[in-house]
């Protein structure tokens, strides 16, 4: 599916990637064709195992595509992970308990050279991004799961990358926590204008957070559909309830179980 995005931030181009296994390869994702501009929030939707992780590891260099072409920020995935290019959040929070949270979000600043003043600068301001103010000093241990993921949220933003990608970074948290996160998490895009890749399988979490929404099918994953948000980019979460969002979701349920037909 082709797309015609201008001043792409992501871009692949018939992007594929085999994993060669024990077992034989694993055709991970086929053909994906795909630009991601600016300021967008793109999220990326499908079964388990359609290889939706694999294209944000390879945006963040962490995979390399087999077949086809891939740049980030107008440079090679590799290139621009070098520069920085990206904070990467995952489903865990994967904060090191030995760290307070302020040193949690110090360590990829300590690693890129940032200056002490400079890094405790960062580190208020993110913590303030993410409604954490205070709690610098606490360990991950003595913080709520939702409190957690807001640090790994913070310590991706604090050396001020372009691009945040996220997997599923919500997805082991409650529902109810999980609204609180998606909302703030609109809130922290519309203030930072950065360009965020996130993983789901939740469609209403899809539906409320993207500008677009690009759904996956399964063996080998390929992108079988891209919808185009027509919702406003102020959101109130009670927005869930409007005829304009159930007809967004009802097309990317119809996207997933189209996806799953050509399988059988
Ligand atoms: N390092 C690897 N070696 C071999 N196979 C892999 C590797 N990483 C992923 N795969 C396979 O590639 C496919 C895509 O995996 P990926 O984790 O990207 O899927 P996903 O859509 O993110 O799944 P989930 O929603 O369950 O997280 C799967 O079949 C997986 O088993």
């Amino acid at each position: 599916m082709k797309d015609t995005t201008t001043s792409a931030v992501i871009e692949a181009r018939g992007l594929g990637l085999t994993f060669e296994t024990n077992d034989g390869p694993v055709r991970a994702l086929t053909d994906v064709d795909l630009s991601i501009g600016k300021g967008e929030f793109v999220s990326f939707i499908g079964p388990s195992g359609c290889g939706k992780t694999t294209f944000l590891r390879c945006v963040a260099a962490l995979e390399h595509p087999t077949t086809g072409t891939l740049s980030v920020n107008g440079m090679s995935a590799d290139a621009a992970r070098q520069a920085r290019a990206y904070g990467y959040v995952f489903q865990a929070a994967g904060l090191y308990p030995w760290r307070t949270i302020a040193g949690n979000i110090r360590l990829p600043l300590e690693i890129m050279g940032f200056s002490r003043a400079d890094q405790e600068e960062r580190i208020e301001r993110v913590l303030s991004l993410v409604d954490l103010e205070g709690f610098g000093k606490k360990y991950p241990w003595q913080l709520s799961g939702g409190m957690q993921q807001r640090a790994s949220i913070a310590r991706a933003l604090a050396f001020d990358a372009d691009i945040l990608l996220m997997d599923e970074p919500f997805g082991a948290l409650d529902e109810i926590v999980r609204d609180r996160l998606n909302e703030e998490l609109l809130k922290l895009w519309a203030r930072t204008e950065k360009t965020i890749g996130f993983v789901t399988h939740s469609i209403p979490e899809a539906v409320y957070l993207s500008t677009r929404i690009v759904v996956m099918s399964p063996r080998p994953g390929r992108i079988t559909d891209v919808i185009e948000s027509t919702l406003p980019r102020e959101r109130p979460l009670d927005i869930r309830d409007t005829p304009e969002f159930i007809a967004i979701a009802h097309r990317v349920r119809e996207g997933l179980r189209a996806g799953h037909g050509d399988e059988v």
